[in-house]
């Protein structure tokens, strides 16, 4: 049986006109060459930071943008000449607030996009309570939607998506803005769903979220694949290496060039949680760089301090770093 999905140099460039006396055309390249494979009933992720291209490459695959070069397969049809064939089994749900109508109850919603979608009727009302209880929202139904907090939204989104039971779904980013506790219930719907045997392929910033769910991992940076495997496999790019952690308050920018600069120091990433920095140090696990990277932070109102072994984000940190980008905490 063919892969659900297959990606073989899939680029994408986008061309922008600026400037109105002197028009000048700038190119992006957002996506240089993507190869991917994704078996049936696979959940996957694809992980990077602001920009990477991993919108750009779910559009490509879901046929709402047209390669500049490369193809792609959805379940063995081609994802530019068999349109039609792609979409009848492709469902996409993206983060934000778009895409229901508020003043419509849950069930009103799914009814009116059943029908849009042509599911047939004798199928629509057995298809939506199994969705409504796959996304948890079984008991809410007939409430509005503007009622509705951020994270049922996005479970509504879901099964949305999935009305016409597709059998790939493209999930991109579906917790943004979510709280953690929601965040966890639209973990337990996306492992819901994969269990069902729908292929998923799930974007996120979120290292965590991408551990706990993706069968396989493909982080991507700059438009390219850096790293590609199950989060166990990424995890041991970290392997050999110990993390320190610093709170801090105000730590000046040039610090962090500073930090990286010292010996035995691999990466150093410094991530604003609310009031208070949180300084990452990764270094090689036989060197002890503590003391000289609290004397870089000298004059720097410190908190907490404490050494630990590296977590699969701290893999994706590196991995981020050596494709030559600024780390970005997941
Ligand atoms: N319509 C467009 N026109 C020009 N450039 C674009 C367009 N859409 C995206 N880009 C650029 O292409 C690159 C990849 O963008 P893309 O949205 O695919 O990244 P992403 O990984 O999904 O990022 P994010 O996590 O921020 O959503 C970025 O540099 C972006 O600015």
């Amino acid at each position: 049986m063919e892969n659900a999905i297959e990606a073989e140099g899939l680029r994408r460039t986008y061309r922008s006109r600026t400037g109105w006396l002197r028009p000048r055309t700038t190119e992006v390249h957002a996506v240089r060459g993507v190869d991917l494979t994704v078996g049936r009933g696979e959940l996957f992720g694809l992980l990077g930071p602001n920009g990477a291209g991993k919108t750009t490459t779910i559009k490509m695959l879901n046929t709402l943008l047209i390669p500049s070069g490369g193809h792609a397969r959805i379940c063995g049809f081609d994802v530019e000449r068999q349109t039609r064939e792609v979409r009848k089994r492709i469902g996409y749900v993206f983060g934000g607030d778009r895409g229901l109508y508020e003043r419509l109850s849950a069930l009103d919603n799914l009814r009116y996009f059943a029908e849009l979608y042509g599911v047939p009727a004798r199928e629509q009302k057995h298809r939506i309570a199994e969705l409504l209880e796959l996304v948890t929202l079984t008991g809410r139904e007939n409430e509005r939607v503007e009622g509705y907090s951020r994270g049922m939204r996005q479970r509504l989104h879901i099964a949305r998506g999935l009305l016409h039971a597709p059998e790939v779904i493209f999930l991109d980013e579906p917790s943004i803005g979510v709280d953690p506790v929601a965040a966890r219930e639209l973990r337990a719907t996306v492992a819901n769903l994969a269990a069902t045997g729908t292929t998923v392929l799930l974007t996120t910033h979120y290292m965590a979220e991408a551990d706990e769910l993706c069968d396989r991992i493909a982080v991507i940076a700059d438009g390219s694949i850096q790293a590609l495997g199950t989060p166990a496999e990424l995890r041991h790019r970290a392997d050999g290496r110990r993390v320190l952690e610093i709170e801090a308050y105000g730590v000046p920018a040039n610090v962090l060039e500073d930090l990286q600069k010292l010996p035995g120091v691999r990466e150093a990433a410094v991530e604003e949680r609310g009031q208070v920095q949180l300084v990452t140090v990764q270094s090689d696990a036989d060197t002890d760089v503590q003391q000289d990277v609290l004397h870089r932070l000298d004059g720097v109102r410190l908190g907490r301090v404490t050494s630990r072994e590296p977590t699969l984000e701290d893999a994706y940190v590196a991995i981020i770093s050596a494709a030559n980008r600024v780390p970005v905490a997941a």
